[in-house]
């Protein structure tokens, strides 16, 4: 073949694969038929049915070093799911310094829920844009959060709420989700009693951290804090923070189910967390790898690194540093 004909031939061949590439009829076509074929989500039990068992091995499995916050969840949620005629939705308000599975335990809370997890269309998650609107924007901005509470209820009453950095939130906001909170068999037609609030916030974190900090500096077991030690800690620090929380009236009304409280994490739990994210991506979980990533965070008391500063949150950024 003469290297004309063998330019020729290559560049048929390229042009080929540059097409199929960029208008790649396959792929569209597979897109096609697997939207046609799927079926589309609905508010019924093929789509929302809580698998217990499952739940409670993914908190034994899964969250490492929280044992109180993992037997408040697996109580509040197990008991809300069984009952079929909840007298008010299911609040549950999350506590604890940043990274210790806050968000973490709302997906996994989510994942036996819905079929589709976080993906759900009957999940929703809000945050930042919550925050502090300015004056002239609340009232647009309270209406819209509670059409948005409203809409999502009216198309499915199990809907799951998360509310990211709740301390952060304007209380004027916090107040205005109140009435959703409450023992109301219906407002405006609406009733919110089979719908799920999930509150996460750092408030209280410190107390949180101090009492563990206490415990290991009395050379006592993590795992023998009880709730009943954090309980207390946890309520005046949120009572005497100058937060949303406290401002909206939120807990004083008793509107909030469970106050769960989440530990700061130790090195062994850092390393955990890390050989999990490795098993998540696909590789094979290695022990010193997993040191390495671990001992990169930082730890405090300075003297004595117990617990990390950041939890396991900066792990994923970090562990590709060393692969
Ligand atoms: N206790 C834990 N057990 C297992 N994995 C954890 C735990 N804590 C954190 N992680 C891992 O770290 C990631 C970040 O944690 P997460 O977002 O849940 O922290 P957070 O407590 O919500 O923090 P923040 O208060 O800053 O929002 C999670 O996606 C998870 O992979």
């Amino acid at each position: 073949m003469k290297a004309v004909q063998i330019y020729l031939l290559l560049h048929v061949v390229f042009s080929a694969i540059v097409l199929v590439n960029t208008f790649n009829p396959f792929k569209k076509f597979k897109d096609q038929w697997e939207k046609f074929f799927t079926p589309s989500e609905s508010c019924d039990s093929e789509w929302i049915s809580f698998n217990a068992e499952g739940f409670k091995v993914d908190l034994e499995s899964k969250l490492f070093g929280q044992h109180i916050a993992s037997l408040v969840i697996l109580k509040a949620v197990n008991g809300f799911m069984r009952d079929d005629n909840p007298k008010k939705p299911l609040v549950l308000s999350l506590h604890g310094p940043s990274g210790t599975g806050k968000n973490f335990v709302s997906k996994l809370i989510a994942a036996k829920i819905y079929k589709k997890g976080m993906d759900s269309s009957f999940v929703h998650v809000l945050n930042s844009e919550l925050h502090f609107p300015l004056q002239s924007q609340f009232e647009t901005y309270k209406t819209q959060l509670q059409q948005r509470i409203k809409d999502n209820v009216t198309n499915c009453e199990c809907s799951m709420f998360i509310f990211d950095e709740m301390d952060q939130m304007h209380p004027g906001l916090i107040d205005s989700i109140k009435p959703y909170l409450g023992y109301h068999s219906n407002l405006d037609g609406v009733s919110y009693r089979k719908a799920i609030f999930i509150f996460l916030s750092n408030a209280g974190g410190e107390s949180i951290t101090q009492t563990a900090l206490d415990f290991w500096k009395a050379g006592r077991d993590r795992e023998e804090i009880k709730l009943n030690d954090l309980e207390t800690v946890l309520s005046s620090s949120v009572f005497n923070s100058n937060n949303g929380l406290w401002h909206s009236g939120l807990i004083t009304n008793n509107l909030v189910d469970f106050f769960v409280p989440f530990l700061p994490l130790e090195y062994r739990h850092v390393v955990q967390c890390v050989m999990a994210e490795m098993k998540a991506k696909g590789l094979h979980p290695d022990q010193n790898m997993a040191d390495k990533v671990a001992k990169d965070l930082l730890y405090f008391p300075r003297s004595d690194k117990v617990f990390s500063v950041s939890g396991c949150k900066t792990i994923c950024t970090r562990y590709h540093n060393y692969i």
